[in-house]
């Protein structure tokens, strides 16, 4: 990431808005924006394939596993403001080709931490999940809220965005569905 660049345009930024970026309390602000921006899109830079290592538990284990919960903080390419939310991700293995758990947030992160759109945000864990470990079928879901949605424009506080993709089984068998969609609201 191009940090010289960073810190001039957040100084012209405090410029047009009419600071002055020789203030004491902003003299550090551009360099300080500059690295935020470098964490909160660090995604751009990495590659979620480190995080998939994939054990063989053959034969032994080809039945639902969904992680809930799993925090989601992202930017919308829109507005460059925060989406802030939850991911949940269902999948069934084939041939007990499984990943650790911790690797769900770790991909989640990963396609997070660029400027995004929820529901391309979905989509890519999906079909990354569905490409890679290769499960019978995978469900990615998640639910946000959008700080453009909330703290400017429309100014519906509360309002919560909803967005499914499905692959393979999940989205072709009818009974699978219905079960992933009762986990996610807690019924089972
Ligand atoms: N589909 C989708 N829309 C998004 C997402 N994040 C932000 N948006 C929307 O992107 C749209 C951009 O609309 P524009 O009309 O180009 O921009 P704007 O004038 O700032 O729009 P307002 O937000 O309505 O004030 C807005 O409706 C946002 O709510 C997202 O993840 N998915
Ligand atoms: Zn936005």
């Amino acid at each position: 990431m191009d940090m010289d660049k960073l810190r001039r345009a957040v100084r012209d930024i405090l410029e047009a808005v009419g600071e002055d970026p020789e203030r004491e309390g902003l003299q550090e602000t551009p360099d300080r924006v500059a690295r935020m921006y470098g964490e909160i899109f660090s995604g751009l830079a990495s590659d979620p394939k480190e995080h998939l290592k994939i054990f063989n538990e053959s034969g032994k284990h080809d039945e639902l596993v969904f992680v809930k919960d799993i925090p989601l903080y992202s930017v919308c390419e829109h507005h460059l403001l925060p989406f802030i939310g939850r991911a949940h991700i269902a999948y069934i293995p084939k041939d007990g080709g499984i990943i650790g758990l911790s690797k769900f947030a770790r991909i989640v992160d990963c396609f997070a931490r660029r400027p995004q759109v929820q529901e391309r945000l979905t989509g890519q864990i999906a079909d990354f999940l569905y490409d890679n470990l290769k499960p019978q079928g995978v469900a990615v879901f998640i639910q946000a809220e959008h700080l453009c949605m909330t703290m400017r424009g429309a100014r519906a506080a509360g309002t919560v965005t909803e967005t499914s993709a499905l692959r393979g089984c999940m989205r072709s068998d009818a009974r699978t569905r219905a079960e992933v969609t009762a986990l996610l609201k807690g019924k089972q």
